[in-house]
């Protein structure tokens, strides 16, 4: 795997908050990762945890009612909260890209395959006819079989697993330096999932571009990625590789994630653990920390003070009060 010092995306301190007529709500609150050239970063949390504000922001693709209140997101070096949604347009479908959960967010219905993946390619100063080969071979190279008849269907003509392999050919036509994957798999099957993984794990290392990967499904993160970012209630509560982060995971919220049977999570967990208790108001957040109203080791501290991120041996940053604490003993 290629990888540089330099990160390829780096989210400093970022707070994002949305407008809403019941007041300001605090979606992202000094979110800070970074994804290095040709890594496979997982982006784990539940719902409402801010996953998507974060993938928005990065790709400023934010909504109205979105502001950034503070941070930076840079990318190769650019910030891109700086340059906003015009300036991202010439960077999008270029140096990053983006596959969705529904392939068809990507795919127009009423033009065939053959004509997208040629618009696509705008930017090359190239030949129609060889945009249209070059068009054949990624199809190629995600496995569509029979391409050069089927290359000029339309996008119903295909199943749902071609679609979002064809999704995927899209995204990686320009060879970005950063793929954006929001759930690309929660629509398959268990098998097709499996095969898509496989796919999109091989593209990269051809490819050698980074991978931001948001999923529900902690067995896909241990397969597939070189590091976790769990995020909890807009905060990033825990980050670090995968492998010592899922042997010892320092906060308390991953730990609760990670209870059931380690071969469970790769094998079977498509969707988080559920755990006891429900997110905070992020309109009206507790004064401690954000996890203590659900956390069963939280103490006045906890209660009262917001924690500081430390780092731990298994985990770059643990936003907890308690990082070294013993493992909890979680009952059956
Ligand atoms: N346009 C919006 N206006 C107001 N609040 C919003 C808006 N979009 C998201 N939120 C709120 O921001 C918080 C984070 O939501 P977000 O969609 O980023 O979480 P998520 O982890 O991506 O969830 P999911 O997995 O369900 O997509 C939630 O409390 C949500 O209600």
């Amino acid at each position: 795997m290629m990888k540089s010092a330099e990160p390829v995306l780096s989210v400093e301190g970022l707070s994002l908050s949305y407008d809403t007529p019941h007041g300001e709500l605090l979606a992202l609150r000094d979110v800070s990762l970074t994804i290095g050239r040709g890594e496979i970063v997982g982006l784990v949390g539940e719902s409402g945890s801010g996953k998507s504000s974060l993938m928005q922001a990065i790709l400023q693709l934010m909504p109205g009612a979105a502001r950034v209140t503070s941070g930076r997101i840079l990318f190769e070096g650019q910030d891109l909260v700086a340059l906003g949604p015009d300036g991202m347009a010439e960077l999008l479908g270029d140096r990053i890209s983006v596959v969705f959960q529904d392939p068809m967010t990507a795919l127009n219905p009423v033009l065939t395959i053959a004509r997208q993946m040629i618009d696509i390619q705008h930017r090359r100063k190239e030949s129609r006819a060889a945009k249209r080969q070059r068009a054949i071979e990624m199809l190629r190279r995600v496995r569509i079989p029979d391409v050069e008849s089927k290359i000029d269907r339309y996008p119903h003509e295909f199943s749902g697993g071609m679609r979002q392999r064809i999704a995927i050919a899209m995204a990686l036509m320009a060879e970005p330096a950063l793929l954006v994957a929001d759930e690309p798999t929660t629509a398959l099957d268990a098998t097709l999932e499996i095969a898509t993984i496989n796919l999109l794990r091989e593209l990269q290392q051809e490819i050698g571009c980074a991978i931001l990967f948001i999923t529900h499904h902690l067995g896909v993160v241990a397969e597939l990625c070189d590091r976790i970012d769990i995020m909890y209630a807009g905060e990033l509560v825990e980050s670090g590789p995968v492998g010592p982060v899922f042997a010892d995971p320092r906060h308390p919220y991953t730990q609760l994630l990670f209870a059931c049977d380690p071969a469970q999570i790769v094998e079977t967990t498509r969707h988080l653990p559920a755990i006891g208790g429900g997110l905070p108001d992020l309109i009206d957040l507790p004064e401690g920390c954000v996890f203590a109203p659900r956390c069963p080791r939280a103490d006045d501290v906890c209660r009262m003070q917001r924690p500081a991120d430390h780092s731990a041996a298994s985990s770059d940053l643990v936003r907890c009060h308690y990082p070294q604490a013993p493992r909890l003993e979680i009952l059956p």
